[in-house]
């Protein structure tokens, strides 16, 4: 039977080649290519079948998953595939495992923080997978603070062994990803403590589990902390708990990169920065931005294709309702979103290769970078996840009561996506650290030192302090000039208001104390200034292709004046904008909207997407939602039987009475 393109006609309207906006989108033809592959490749594979994850046990999930992921692995190995076509097809199989603990942060933990050695023994199992590793470092009582750590990893140098202890409740290892049933390995951290003094927190490789029974080694507990939020969802995850009775391991067991302890029980901290015990979080934070506006996108590709198909109100004569997506409220709530996944994404772009310019950097031991690279990597994790988890949500609202089903794709993402919110480093404490990293910086203005990278505008201090927007129409709001000068008086004015009120205080510590709750907004000031100005960087850059520039553009400014409307007490109080040039903005905002609302089904299929990966009747490519509502519905376990398991006991008994009751 012919597929019928429910959304055709949406598509026959967009302004520009969306066949070149998925390579800008993918970030390259190569990236595109390899993309394109591997979401084909899970999606016609039957064994990486999702739709029905919300109805089985855990038990059944779990299971499921570790199929997934050693099936997932031979196929990686039977076609030869390189890193980067692996990690691909991971993403696409779309389901947290024990795997992305294990390429994502105990390989990156070795890599960053162990020697030569350590790399030649450990990676090369760790690479076949002959080993599985996690990162155990929260603990049941500590996990933001993350020098307040309680496991010990105490020097016996008659043995010249490390004795790892978990000295208390509170020190069991909690939350590590892959930790409670499948890894046979962790990066440990525990306090260093050699001949009675302690030498803070440092990474170890502890074995936790037989190769050869699976079961733990003495000394060791370990299991499960169970159920998370959402069912299905996160649930496919063994995040776990261990803890450690005096288990011993050799001294080259320690990640000895930023510090060693010799045979005779010496600690020698090398010249890089102690900082770099911290590596493995500041590689994961950038990767968690890129995360973002995927897990952004596919939402907004749901919600813009389910908005345009789903009618409501304003037939005429009898005609079609209107569809939603023409409501005004329904563009000023879906378009900032769209507009976001893109900005996301070019953000995350930019974010790489800081940090692959950091490490290059670092292995040429050149740490200036560093605070910078710590400062972006908290501050954009932090604004990109809160502002995706609250978009999906938001996503499932433009739903409607649909967005509601599971079969919606929507309720799962959603669960999946928000602990983003939390892991990684808690984005208040993060939006905390962007706050201390901005003092410094404003403590150094006036000094004479050159500020560079993120925080280089505030070179300009002396007019941004003092200077109110040239905005004099609309259409001025769409100059990159008027939008930066706007975000980085705003931003500069937060924080240094922040380090005067601080000035006051007794102390410096009680002052950013008392002002922490604004100190996170002028932490989040700054970090949408780096949004908006990467996304400026991306389109005075090189784009090819028919009307991309346009639409890129208006994307840019929707993004940028959409935030400007929602924090517009900021930019008023601060006297960086008139209410005259806010009313302006609204005005271009509205016409923004219009200009994108033909292109919107366009701009989400330049995501790339298959129906598969998105796992949504909603968003499903060729908007046939109804007749497959109906069909889905169907298949629920609970429709296995006309009349459901339980009537005889509970329905029918009150049925009964109620019959006596009415005879009566
Ligand atoms: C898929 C999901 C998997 C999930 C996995 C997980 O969740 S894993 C678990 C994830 N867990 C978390 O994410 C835990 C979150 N917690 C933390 O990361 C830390 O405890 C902290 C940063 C909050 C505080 O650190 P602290 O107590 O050491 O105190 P302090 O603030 O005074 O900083 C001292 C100095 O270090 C600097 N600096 C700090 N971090 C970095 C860095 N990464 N790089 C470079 N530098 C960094 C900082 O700027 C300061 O520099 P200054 O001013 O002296 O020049
Ligand atoms: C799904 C999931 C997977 C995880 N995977 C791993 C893993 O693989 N390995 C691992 O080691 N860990 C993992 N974690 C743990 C995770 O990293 C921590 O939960 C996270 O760092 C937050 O720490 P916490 O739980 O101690 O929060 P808390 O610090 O207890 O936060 C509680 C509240 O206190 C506030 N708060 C805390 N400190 C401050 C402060 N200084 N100023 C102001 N407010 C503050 C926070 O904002 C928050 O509102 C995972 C967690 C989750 C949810």
């Amino acid at each position: 039977m012919e597929e019928v393109d429910h959304l055709a006609h949406e598509r026959n309207k967009a302004q520009f080649d969306v066949e070149a906006m998925k390579i800008v989108w993918a970030g390259s033809r190569h990236a595109f290519e390899v993309s394109d592959r591997m979401s084909r490749l899970v999606a016609s594979d039957p064994a990486f079948r999702k739709d029905n994850r919300a109805t089985l046990s855990r038990k059944e999930l779990f299971k499921n998953t570790l199929r997934k992921a050693a099936y997932a692995w031979k196929r990686i190995v039977e076609l030869h595939l390189s890193e980067e076509e692996a990690s691909k097809l991971r993403f696409f199989v779309d389901e947290p495992a024990y795997t992305d603990l294990h390429w994502g942060m105990f390989v990156p933990a070795i890599k960053g923080q162990g020697t030569d050695e350590q790399h030649q023994k450990w990676l090369t199992l760790a690479y076949k997978m002959q080993i599985i590793g996690c990162y155990a470092q929260t603990e049941l009582g500590h996990g933001s603070n993350v020098q307040g750590l309680e496991t010990t990893a105490t020097f016996d140098p008659k043995s010249d062994e490390f004795i790892i202890h978990s000295p208390t409740l509170t020190s069991s290892k909690w939350w590590p990803g892959g930790l409670g049933k499948v890894s046979t390995h962790a990066v440990i951290y525990a306090r260093l403590i050699i001949d009675g003094r302690d030498h803070g927190v440092h990474g170890f490789i502890v074995q936790l589990r037989s190769l050869d029974d699976h079961l733990p080694l003495p000394g060791i507990t370990i299991g499960d902390i169970g159920m998370k939020f959402g069912n299905g969802a996160y649930n496919t995850m063994d995040n776990g708990v261990l803890q450690f009775n005096h288990v011993r391991i050799p001294r080259n067991q320690m990640l000895m990169r930023v510090s060693q302890v010799t045979r005779e029980g010496k600690y020698v901290q090398s010249d890089v920065p102690r900082q770099l015990v911290y590596g493995t979080m500041v590689y994961v934070r950038q990767t968690i931005v890129s995360d973002a506006s995927s897990a952004l996108s596919r939402a907004v590709c749901v919600a813009v294709r389910y908005s345009a198909v789903r009618r409501q109100f304003g037939s005429q004569d009898g005609g079609p309702e209107t569809q939603v997506i023409d409501y005004k409220t329904q563009q000023s709530r879906l378009f900032p979103l769209l507009a976001s996944a893109y900005a996301f994404r070019f953000v995350g772009e930019w974010l790489k290769w800081l940090y692959m310019d950091v490490t290059k950097r670092l292995q040429a031991n050149e740490f200036s970078t560093l605070p910078e690279a710590h400062a972006c990597t908290a501050g954009l994790k932090s604004l990109t996840t809160t502002a995706t988890a609250d978009g999906i949500e938001e996503c499932r609202k433009l739903c409607g009561g649909h967005g509601y089903l599971c079969s919606s794709g929507l309720p799962e993402l959603f669960a999946v996506y928000v602990p983003a919110c939390t892991y990684e480093g808690d984005n208040t404490v993060l939006l905390l650290q962007v706050a201390r990293f901005l003092m410094k910086t404003v403590s150094q203005l006036g000094s004479g030192k050159q500020l560079v990278g993120t925080t280089a505008y505030m070179q300009r201090a002396e007019h941004l302090m003092q200077c109110t927007s040239d905005v004099r129409s609309a259409e001025d709001w769409l100059k990159p000039s008027f939008i930066l000068e706007a975000f980085e008086a705003r931003a500069l004015r937060l924080a240094v208001t922040c380090a005067k009120n601080i000035s006051k205080a007794p102390n410096p510590e009680e002052g950013f104390s008392q002002l922490s709750p604004d100190l996170a907004e002028a932490a989040v000031a700054h970090c949408q200034l780096i949004v908006v100005s990467k996304f400026i960087d991306k389109i005075q850059g090189d784009i090819d292709g028919m009307g991309l520039k346009e639409q890129l553009q208006a994307l840019c400014g929707i993004y940028a004046l959409s935030l400007l409307h929602k924090h517009l007490g900021e930019f008023l109080s601060t006297g960086c904008i008139t209410p005259k040039q806010a009313a302006l903005a609204n005005e271009k905002l509205r016409s923004l909207y219009a200009k994108v609302r033909p292109n919107a089904v366009a701009l989400v299929d330049a995501f790339n997407y298959t129906d598969h990966f998105l796992g949504s009747i909603l968003g499903r490519y060729d908007g046939n939602v109804y007749p497959k509502l109906y069909e889905e519905a169907w298949k629920d376990p609970l429709n296995d039987s006309v009349v459901p398991d339980g009537y005889h006991e509970y329905v029918r008994p009150l049925l009964k009475q109620q019959l006596r009751t009415a005879k009566l």
